[in-house]
């Protein structure tokens, strides 16, 4: 197994294969083993930073998104160390408290000086088997409905710790497993992701939310596209306005919840950026107001959006949004009224949690083995299903982590595989695991 670039860090330390998992516009991921690790067999998704060209003023080579995901995994870290000492869970096993939607973070490494490639890298579980969301055929309207959920339940963690990922998107939810039969997602790439610790660490000015638009195509908010509709040459504008990207990711899970209940694209068939310029992102404007109707003057001087601006475009309403998201081919009532509340302007847009316990939901024993996994991985739901077949929640043991097949079904979803084996002689290396170099001077 060889390593493009063959540094003494990577060569030396994990044994890569040579057909990565997959590639992004900043990293590659291998499929990995660590031979610093406890048990050197088991196998990791190491991914592989690119350097970037010494940044001027403080002559780092680390893109910034890499630093932001590094640091949103430190705070999900904390959240899970926490939890455990509350669950009474041993120092070591922290991970088993780590929340079940979310990849789990091994270490990682960040050379900020080094323009060699696999001196910047972050060590994941390896969702083996893993497939996008995107790529996901034939989902039947109750997997959509448990997805939305654990969208959802994913979100309000997030939420609930103050990250907001950015970039919600069927690309970045891989699908690796099932619960009782139904798929379990897990969230990658918080490159994107806004937080506290991130803003600290790289000086942002305070306050949450970014300006201008970024992120996925297909994936847009209204909010940070009209600036670029309302003024000719927006950059720099003073008019832009910051936004809540915590409630972006909401718009964003509704547009993935719109691609997995219809079977259409985000990118290609419901709002396609046709060029990434100015006036691209412009038109797109024009497209998402249409789809969710124009602010009122109130939300529109929320928003800091012109008075005038797509004044031939009706203003926003919940029933507006159901009847498009009805021509797009949504037709069960509840979804509608749960994607009405988060394909719609800021203003109108509930938290995950609130949507969470929406009667979509909350009505539907069928949903219950979802709900009740989040329970024994020490999650319980805000609500309770009504229906006398839920047993009450016991004391809960110790949860036990997941474990994944090496290999996928021939379905379109892999398949949960045998209960862990490595965990509890894994103690101190699990700990050593997270102590590796970090050197991020930024
Ligand atoms: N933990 C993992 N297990 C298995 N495969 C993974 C894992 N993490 C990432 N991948 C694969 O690598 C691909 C790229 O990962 P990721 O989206 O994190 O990279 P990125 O450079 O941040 O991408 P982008 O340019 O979209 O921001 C994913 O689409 C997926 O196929």
């Amino acid at each position: 197994m060889a390593f493009k670039g063959h540094n003494a860090l990577a060569s030396g330390r994990f044994e890569v294969a040579a057909r990565p998992l997959g590639a992004g516009g900043h990293s590659t991921v291998f499929k990995a083993k660590d031979k610093a690790y406890a048990d050197p067999s088991r196998s990791f998704a190491l991914k592989v930073y690119d350097p970037q060209q010494p940044d001027e003023a403080a002559g780092s080579t680390v893109h910034p998104s890499n630093i932001n995901e590094m640091l949103a995994l430190d705070v999900l870290q904390s959240a899970a160390e926490t939890k455990a000492i509350a669950s009474s869970i041993p120092p070591g096993f922290y991970r088993r408290a780590w929340h079940p939607n979310v990849v789990r973070r091994y270490g990682h490494h960040m050379a900020s000086k080094s323009t060699r490639h696999g001196d910047q890298w972050l060590l994941l579980e390896l969702l083996e088997g893993a497939q996008s969301l995107g790529r996901c055929s034939e989902v039947s309207a109750f997997e959509a409905k448990a997805v939305l959920y654990e969208l959802l339940r994913m979100l309000a963690f997030l939420h609930q710790n103050d990250i907001a990922h950015g970039d919600i998107s069927s690309e970045n939810l891989l699908v690796c497993r099932k619960i009782e039969g139904l798929p379990l997602l897990n969230a990658i790439d918080f490159g994107l992701s806004v937080h506290a610790k991130a803003q600290q660490a790289m000086g942002a000015e305070s306050g949450r939310g970014f300006q201008g638009a970024r992120g996925t195509p297909g994936y847009f908010t209204p909010e940070m596209t009209w600036p670029y509709a309302a003024y000719s040459d927006p950059k720099g504008s003073p008019m832009f306005q910051r936004y809540d990207e915590r409630k972006g990711d909401i718009f964003q899970t509704g547009v993935v919840a719109v691609e997995v209940a219809t079977g259409k694209n985000a990118a290609k068939d419901l709002f396609p950026l046709g060029r990434a310029t100015k006036q691209g992102v412009a038109q797109l404007s024009r497209q998402l107001f249409t789809f969710t109707g124009r602010p009122g003057n109130e939300e529109a001087a929320a928003m800091g959006f012109p008075q005038g601006l797509f004044s031939e475009i009706e203003v926003s309403s919940a029933d507006g949004i159901k009847a498009k998201l009805r021509r797009w081919g949504v037709g069960d009532e509840g979804l509608l009224d749960v994607l009405s509340k988060m394909v719609c302007l800021p203003g109108s847009r509930r938290t995950a949690e609130e949507l969470s316990m929406h009667p979509y939901f909350t009505h539907d024993a069928a949903l219950q083995p979802v709900v009740k996994a989040y329970i024994d991985w020490g999650f319980p739901p805000p609500h309770t299903i009504p229906t006398p077949t839920v047993p009450a929640p016991l004391p809960l043991p110790l949860p036990q982590p997941t474990h994944i097949t090496p290999t996928a079904t021939n379905s379109s979803m892999a398949s949960i595989g045998s209960p862990p084996t490595d965990d509890e002689q894994m103690m101190e290396v699990d700990e050593e695991a997270d102590m590796m170099v970090i050197d991020h001077s930024l």
